[in-house]
């Protein structure tokens, strides 16, 4: 019998998270019961068997599996309200940026499997990086837990000490990524192409490169050395990349971020 799932905040990440399950087969959309605060604003298209609703008590207690996806500083008015209900057969699953396991069991009140997962809005389309970290599981929940984000993208499992770097890396490089997609698209239309053109050669080249590194195992300056020609135009546009920052001011973004979760 499949799993009963609840993702407790249907947001951006929240419904992605939905959307990748059911595009995976993971789960039933009718599996997946989605709460939110206010139930007419929900971020994405999903299947109308998909249940929605305000109340987190009785989501929770329906579930097997509860996925927390709300803000960080929503965290612990949810667990409060839904650790009575929690069961040491359920599985939680949180997604929440600085919550770490420890955090999530002293709220959850009862010794049950608790799991960070880190992914990415990729999870939607099913090409999402998860970082994982588990306390309190047996290898079969972690199986469960690793399968269901293995079929929504790669998975890494790591220690709790790291999930931080994994936010980082993982979740707001996305958006990195899509930075750097973005000015290339501007580059692309002083250089002549209308924006539409721009956007599609710059979205699949830097899927191209992304998967040159995960198909061939090697490091960007191995797949780099074979696009820069002696003499070339890649080579003077890549120092003049890096005379202005380049690689420093991403290296300095990254290192940002991270400082600001452990500020919060
Ligand atoms: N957006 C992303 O790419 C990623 C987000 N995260 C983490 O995931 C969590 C959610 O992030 P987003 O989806 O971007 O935020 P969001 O603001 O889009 O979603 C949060 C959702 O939680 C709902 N919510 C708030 N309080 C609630 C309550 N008491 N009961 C039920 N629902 C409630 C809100 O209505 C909202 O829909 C955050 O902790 C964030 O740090 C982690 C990795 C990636
Ligand atoms: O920006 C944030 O705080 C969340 C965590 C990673 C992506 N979005």
């Amino acid at each position: 019998m499949s799993q009963k799932i609840a993702i407790i905040g249907g947001g951006n990440l929240g419904t992605a998270i939905a959307q990748g399950l059911i595009k995976s087969d993971f789960c039933n959309p009718a599996d997946i019961t989605i709460t939110k605060r206010n139930l007419s604003t929900l971020k994405g298209e999903l299947p109308k068997t998909v249940k929605i609703t305000d109340d987190n008590v009785k989501a929770a207690s329906d579930s097997d599996v509860i996925i927390l996806a709300v803000k960080p500083f929503q965290v612990e008015g949810v667990m409060k309200t839904i650790a009575p209900v929690l069961t040491k057969k359920q599985v939680l699953i949180s997604v929440i940026t600085g919550v770490t396991v420890s955090d999530l069991k002293e709220m959850a009140q009862i010794e049950l499997p608790v799991f960070r997962a880190m992914p990415n809005t990729a999870v939607a389309i099913q090409e999402s990086m998860t970082c994982i970290s588990y306390d309190n599981a047996t290898d079969k929940q972690v199986q469960t837990v690793t399968k269901m984000f293995n079929t929504v993208g790669k998975v890494a499992v790591i220690d709790d000490k790291l999930m931080d770097a994994a936010t980082v890396l993982g979740a707001c490089g996305t958006a990195f990524a899509l930075r750097y997609v973005r000015a290339n698209i501007q580059g692309g239309i002083e250089i002549g192409f209308d924006a539409k053109t721009a956007s599609l050669i710059a979205a699949q080249t830097v899927k191209g490169a992304a998967e040159l590194l995960l198909s061939n195992n090697t490091h960007p300056e191995q797949e780099i050395d074979k696009v820069t020609t002696p003499k070339g135009c890649t080579i003077v546009g890549l120092n003049e990349m890096e005379h202005r920052g380049f690689s420093s001011s991403l290296i300095r973004g990254v290192i940002t971020s991270y400082k600001k979760i452990a500020k919060d």
